[in-house]
């Protein structure tokens, strides 16, 4: 099988064998581009000979149509994942038709009816989304650091901060510092508060900046990066009468 998660900045990819272990993968930015990046992939692709490709995109009706043309030329059944609100594994209160596909399959990768969890995604934004006992009561979402970032370089005259490290919550005392901890402070204290909030949810956290986040949360967090790709395989397994 080929699984691919067309992100709003990477392009991730899976190949498994026949057991489902990871023979191949890899995650790139794709610049908004994300057609010509798979052109450049299926050599690769093809060397495997997945007989199906299961895809989770947030990218959006025109680049997914783009995608399904490049990928129509492999000759290689593929699928897009629906959000299904009433999936047998996992009910939810969202919106289905507006929850990004990427953030319900991870949240279907890691649900467990035994628990109570709260899901951490670190991408181009951060979510963070309760799930009560396999019931996915709602969540947040924030632009991440990078973006934080760009909004108050666009906004203002006298930040013109473009770089620097996003490493400390202690408080600034230069603009760049001040910047940096600021932003780091806002998505580390909102899983901070909603931890306190709910102190019976395990956290658990994927994404590029993941483990940038976790290292200054102040209570443990679990990193799963497996959770899509989890999420993935539960999906279509659900559905393989469609396929
Ligand atoms: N090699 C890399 N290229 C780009 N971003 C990376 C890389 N390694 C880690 N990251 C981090 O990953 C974040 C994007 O996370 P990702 O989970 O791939 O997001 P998305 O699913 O939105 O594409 C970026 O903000 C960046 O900080
Ligand atoms: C919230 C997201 C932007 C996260 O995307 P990502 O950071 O993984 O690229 C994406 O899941 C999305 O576009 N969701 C639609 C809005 C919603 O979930 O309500
Ligand atoms: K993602």
């Amino acid at each position: 099988m080929l699984w691919l998660d067309l992100g709003n900045t990477r392009l991730k990819y899976w190949l498994t064998d026949d057991i489902g272990q990871i023979v191949s993968h890899d995650a790139k930015q794709h610049l908004q581009a994300p057609t010509e990046l798979l052109m450049g992939l299926t050599d690769r692709f093809e060397r495997y000979a997945p007989d199906f490709i299961g895809i989770s995109s947030v990218l959006g009706d025109k680049l997914n149509a783009q995608v399904s043309d490049t990928l129509s030329r492999l000759n290689i059944p593929f699928a897009f994942v629906d959000v299904d609100a009433a999936h047998p594994l996992m009910s939810s209160a969202y919106d289905a038709t507006q929850l990004g596909c990427d953030r319900w399959l991870q949240m279907l990768g890691a649900v467990d009816k035994k628990k109570r969890q709260c899901i951490i995604g670190c991408g181009t934004a951060v979510t963070i989304d309760l799930i009560d006992h396999a019931t996915h009561l709602g969540g947040y979402i924030f632009p991440n650091i990078y973006l934080q970032r760009e909004s108050l370089f666009s906004g203002t005259k006298q930040i013109t901060i473009s770089n620097g490290t996003f490493d400390s919550i202690t408080q600034g005392v230069n603009t760049q510092d001040a910047v940096h901890r600021g932003i780091l402070l806002s998505i580390v204290g909102a899983v901070n508060e909603i931890s306190n909030r709910h102190p019976n949810f395990e956290l658990i956290m994927t994404g590029g900046d993941a483990n940038m986040i976790a290292q200054h949360v102040n209570r443990p967090v679990r990193i799963r990066n497996d959770l899509l790709l989890n999420g993935l395989a539960r999906y279509f397994d659900e559905s393989k009468p469609k396929i």
